[in-house]
């Protein structure tokens, strides 16, 4: 399988080459060339199958030239074969419509953990095979920081730079980054949102004091392998409702838009989905492009889901490329103008496409709250906010055909946001043996303030050197 940028001028790549060079050189994000389809025998025939073993089916042909068939499987056996749940995401009820997809029952109590054990694995085969050493540089809201460490920490071939917006992240969160001792792993708290952080990070890609020393990787959702791994989720729940002869809804607590993406992905492979509802907190971009076509940020505001507190959602632009066209040279001019005036309108043809399978809808923290409420005296489920906000969306949601199963993706722990658990609904959630003992460990990072050389000298200084 071949990726493309989404700007159009970046080299093709293979699986092996994209997943180690995370945002394309042209500043795009690298896509499949082509959507691999499964007729509905073939969907059908995914059914029983464990998780490890779909994994490999929905993987393989977006590895096809970089993984042989025995290497592909041995990998995901290691991922999710012993994942801390034996379904890896298993299904839970609320009512006789509306479901919740559990996806924290990884090392790190969030979804990340799904895709982000994966790709500590891919990195590892990859980066043995070339005898070569990566450098990587992320930006996180909580979640994909300590889930991205957790997958790497003491790896022989790759280091982390992991940046987090100083505050704006849970204690849980912080302390799940900040309490890993490992000579590999460095934490930076910048000053600022977690937007500030994805932009240093994706500007050291084009930095060449970065790039002309080190090798750098990336671990957020601008790595398509991220993405690929979480499509499996959407299969495995899909099937359970009785895939290909059944269309189900899915809810999504939604950020960066890769989760949400992933959910595009399976409909585009040929998995029935009826809907795919974009579930925002206050910062409410996708809402409001996709309601009224305008894609503009404005300040982030922080609130009880920090993990969503996010204005530049990455992986729009790979929506946008898809339903308008696949045009890089437009979709290149069109991003340029979004980094200069921080807005951008979305041409017809975006417009058009997203609608036929998207909606969205927004949450602010009451409405949160109270569907934290509603699954807790309802259906005896405490949940976390970033689910809270997907439950809400789903239980508002319209447009979707009756007797269809809606599923919320619950994409956290409560623990991991156990002060807001408990404002809302008087329960405080326990952590999990499996994190440890967070609090009686100590934290390590640096601070810096809020400009972006601070944060690339910090990088150069202290990174042990991935050759180039
Ligand atoms: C708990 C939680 N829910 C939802 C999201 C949103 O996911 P995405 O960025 O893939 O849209 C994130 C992070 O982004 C998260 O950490
Ligand atoms: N919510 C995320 C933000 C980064 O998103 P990513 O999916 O692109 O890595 C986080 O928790 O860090």
């Amino acid at each position: 399988m071949q990726y493309l940028s989404t700007r159009g001028s970046a080299p093709a790549l293979d699986f092996e080459g994209a997943t180690l060079t995370g945002l394309a050189s042209d500043g795009g994000l690298y896509l499949p060339r082509e959507w691999p389809r499964l007729s509905e025998a073939e969907i059908r025939e995914l059914r029983g199958l464990s998780y490890a073993d779909l994994a490999v089916r929905i993987m393989r042909p977006f590895v096809a030239g970089s993984l042989a068939d025995d290497e592909l499987e041995a990998l995901c056996h290691a991922v999710y074969d012993d994942f801390g749940h034996a379904a890896v995401t298993p299904l839970a009820q609320l009512n006789e419509t509306h479901w919740l997809l559990e996806l924290f029952h990884g090392p790190t109590l969030a979804f990340k953990d799904v895709a982000l054990q994966m790709l500590g694995q891919l990195f590892e085969t990859f980066l043995a095979r070339r005898d070569q050493r990566l450098t990587i540089v992320g930006a996180t809201s909580g979640d994909t920081g300590s889930a991205a460490i957790n997958a790497v920490a003491g790896r022989e071939r790759v280091e982390i730079f992991m940046l987090h917006p100083l505050d704006r992240v849970s204690d849980v969160q912080r302390r799940q980054m900040t309490t890993v001792r490992a000579p590999n792993v460095h934490n930076i708290a910048i000053r600022g949102s977690f937007d500030d952080a994805q932009r240093h990070v994706k500007r050291m890609f084009a930095d060449e004091a970065v790039t002309g020393t080190l090798r750098i990787g990336a671990v957020n959702s601008i790595n398509w392998a991220r993405l690929m791994a979480q499509v499996v989720y959407y299969f495995a729940s899909a099937l359970q409702f009785g895939a290909p002869d059944r269309a189900v809804a899915y809810s999504v607590p939604t950020g960066n838009f890769g989760d949400v993406f992933a959910g595009y992905v399976a409909a585009q492979m040929g998995l029935p989905i009826e809907r795919l509802v974009v579930a925002t907190n206050v910062n409410d971009i996708l809402h409001r492009a996709l309601k009224d076509g305008d894609y503009s940020a404005g300040e982030t505001t922080a609130t009880i889901t920090p993990s969503m507190d996010i204005q530049v959602s990455s992986n729009f632009e790979r929506l946008l490329f898809d339903c308008g066209g696949r045009d890089g040279a437009a979709l290149a001019e069109q991003m340029r103008g979004f980094d200069e005036n921080r807005s951008m309108p979305l041409t017809n043809s975006q417009r058009e496409g997203a609608a036929r399978l998207f909606t969205s809808a927004r949450a602010d923290q009451d409405d949160t709250a109270r569907a934290l409420q509603w699954a807790y005296r309802k259906a005896g489920q405490v949940i976390d906010p970033h689910t809270g906000v997907g439950l809400h969306a789903a239980l508002h949601a319209d447009g979707i055909a009756p007797g269809t199963p809606i599923v919320t993706l619950a994409t956290a722990h409560p623990a991991k946001f156990r002060d807001a658990v408990e404002r809302a609904t008087g329960v405080r959630p326990a952590l999990p043996a499996r994190v440890g003992d967070l609090f009686g460990r100590e934290e390590h990072f640096a601070e810096l303030g809020g400009d972006y050389e601070a944060t690339r000298d910090y990088v150069l200084e202290n990174a042990a050197g991935s050759g180039r």
